[in-house]
């Protein structure tokens, strides 16, 4: 084929500028990131391999191979997995940019970190991080069946492809090192990193070693130097370890083997089940969002390496969780699974299911003991990935309670900022109260100082607050939690309006007047729930409060017009003194104004936007003019 040179897509250009120039610290994870892939790669091909054996080219005597040449000043990885055609080099290595790159970049910009692994550790550059150490990097790669291609780049906007020299099905990454990268050249560099990151791998990491010997006996004994092949790696599957035999050191590499993650994880799950089922898992609860969940993207389904009886199967099998569990990470190996049968049919196998609930029971009970035992560690746990766990109570019927009990709340009782338990909400309440009250607002300072929480504060009933957006979509999901209904503050009727009886005679034609004076209003009625406001607006039992009416606007999605209930609070003089004017003149010119007014000062308080701010505005001046002159 004849050379071509390639532009990188943008972002990925970006990238490498940055790996490039600005990214020293922890280089040396380039070693794993690409003895990461040769392995995938491996996986890949025997995985294909179970059912069309031809695929094997009669090679499976798998290894990834390192081999540093001192002179060239080069270090190649080798593998002979899948190996790449021509146009899975162009997308994988020069044209696909992960999801999240841009927010990435911006981020990195803005922030002005250089020198940050928590932040690239959260991305993974992934095969990109071999420009932190080389200048150019060479990829020779062949797919079963396809000729050699090379792909060739110093990292900077492009890339060229020509022919391949590979002979056999693989891929060799050859990296022309950069002058104050040449430890990477050194056996015992090496050596002690494959240790370090890669030692639980499952294939066998290889170089060639060169060593004296000696050979013969007595007057015939001579030192003779002999170059073998060696294993770095130790070859052995973690999980299938005893735990006793495991640091947390091996713990933790292994996991960010599996996650590309920097930081060490919160939690490390590791069990086998034995019965009617029997599997092993190792599963690890992460310290921090990866990147591109953090930017509320990303992939959303969960990723759970699945192995059947040590032979690696998929890294993305997903149903294993449920997608509301899917920052966890993990291996499950499974004994009783079949081995030669597709992804897709595997992916129905009842079994699956069976070690499904069993790795959503246990991960529910871990975090809950997190809760109880170490609230402060949960507290972190729960700001990373807290709404990402409340979806399951839209998705997983039978273990809503469960997922209800690790539920944290800002409530009338807490801090601005602070996080309480619904559970401790539950059990505080007075026994008779039959219902969770909830108010749900775009943030604390509108919550605390919601006109709907009057009735409450003054009968010292605890209110949780929904500031999450998706509060309010999925907590109505739950219905009930520990034999309590879930009742917004803002919506439904207030309960007994009895004591009232006297004012609905004395209001009754005000009312009927307001209600025909305002549009969009669905009826005016006396409130029981204020105590110190003059007026609120509220829904219907299942409407949606108006700030996430407001932000689905926002977002473009289509809202129903939705009318609401005026209520006014009959003990409040301003509503008073509006009502003895409707009595005195109904035609008193400013009448009108006075009741949009007190339909506006509503939608203030509830952090709404007044339908003419400008109108509203001169209303208020006006009064101010009057009120201050007297
Ligand atoms: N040795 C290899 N053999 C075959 N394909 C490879 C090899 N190295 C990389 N690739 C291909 O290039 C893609 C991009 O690699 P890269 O390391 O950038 O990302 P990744 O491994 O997919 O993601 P991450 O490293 O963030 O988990 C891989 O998904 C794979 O398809």
């Amino acid at each position: 084929m004849a050379e071509k040179t390639m532009e990188f897509k943008t972002e990925l250009s970006q990238l490498l500028h940055l790996i490039t120039h600005s990214l020293y610290s922890h280089r040396e994870i380039f070693l794993r990131e690409l003895i990461s892939n040769a392995c995938d790669a491996i996986d890949k091909i025997r995985f294909a391999a179970l059912t069309e054996t031809d695929l094997l080219d009669g090679d499976s005597d798998w290894k990834i191979r390192l081999s540093e040449d001192k002179e060239a000043k080069t270090l190649t990885i080798s593998d002979n997995g899948v190996g790449m055609d021509e146009e899975a080099l162009v997308e994988n290595l020069g044209t696909i940019a992960h999801s999240g790159t841009k927010a990435f970049l911006a981020r990195l910009q803005e922030e002005g970190v250089k020198d940050n692994p928590d932040l690239i550790g959260q991305f993974g550059v992934g095969f990109y991080s071999s420009f932190m150490v080389a200048d150019r990097v060479v990829v020779d790669t062949r797919m079963h069946g396809k000729d050699a291609v090379k792909w060739e780049s110093e990292g900077t906007g492009s890339f060229t492809l020509g022919e391949g020299e590979r002979e056999t099905r693989g891929t060799s990454v050859t990296l022309y090192l950069k002058e104050d990268a040449a430890e990477y050249l050194e056996e015992y560099r090496l050596r002690s990193l494959v240790k370090k990151f890669s030692d639980f791998i499952e294939h066998p990491v290889v170089m060639k070693v060169t060593r004296t010997k000696t050979e013969g006996e007595g007057d015939d004994k001579k030192e003779i130097e002999v170059t073998e092949d060696e294993i770095l790696n130790t070859q052995k599957a973690i999980w299938l370890r005893a735990k006793t035999e495991i640091s947390n050191e091996d713990y933790n590499e292994f996991y960010k083997h599996i996650s590309h993650d920097f930081n060490d994880p919160a939690e490390v799950i590791h069990y086998s089940a034995e019965g009617a089922m029997e599997f092993k898992a190792l599963l690890f609860v992460p310290e921090k969002r990866p990147f591109d969940m953090l930017m509320g993207g990303g992939d959303q389904k969960a990723h759970i390496h699945l192995y059947i009886q040590r032979v690696f199967i998929s890294s993305d099998f997903e149903n294993l969780l449920p997608p509301y569990l899917r920052f966890v990470k993990g291996v499950v190996d499974a004994a009783d699974l079949p081995l030669n049968v597709s992804r897709e049919i595997l992916q129905e196998n009842p079994q699956l299911d069976r070690i499904r609930k069993n790795l959503v029971s246990r991960i529910l009970k871990t975090l809950a003991t997190m809760k109880d035992k170490e609230f402060d560690k949960y507290l972190t746990f729960y700001s990373e990935f807290g709404p990402i766990l409340k979806e399951g109570l839209q998705s997983d019927f039978e273990n809503r309670e469960k997922i209800a009990d690790l539920l944290l709340f800002e409530t009338t009782k807490t801090e601005a900022g602070k996080l309480r338990p619904l559970s401790a909400v539950v059990e505080a309440m007075d026994e008779k109260q039959e219902e969770i009250i909830y108010l749900s607002a775009e943030h604390r300072g509108l919550a605390e100082n919601s006109p709907f929480l009057e009735g409450f504060k003054a009968d010292d009933k605890e209110v949780v607050f929904f500031l999450d957006p998706i509060d309010e979509f999925v907590m109505p999901q739950l219905h009930e939690y520990k034999g309590k209904k879930f009742k917004a503050a803002n919506k439904g009727d207030a309960g007994d309006d009895k004591e009232l009886k006297e004012e609905k005679k004395k209001f009754e034609g005000f009312l009927g007047f307001v209600k025909d004076k305002l549009s969009g209003v669905k009826e005016v009625r006396l409130s029981t729930r204020l105590k110190e406001s003059p007026a609120c607006l509220v829904g219907d039992e299942y409407s949606m409060s108006p700030h996430i009416e407001a932000m689905m606007r926002r977002m473009g999605q289509p809202v129903p017009e939705t009318e609401r209930v005026l209520e006014l609070n009959p003990t409040h003089p301003a509503v008073q003194a509006v009502q003895a004017m409707y009595e005195a003149d109904k035609d008193d010119a400013k009448l009108g104004e006075s009741v949009e007014l007190l339909r506006d000062l509503a939608h203030v308080a509830e952090g709404s936007k007044v339908d003419n701010p400008a109108a509203f505005a001169s209303r208020i001046a006006d009064l101010m003019a009057r009120d201050l002159k007297g």
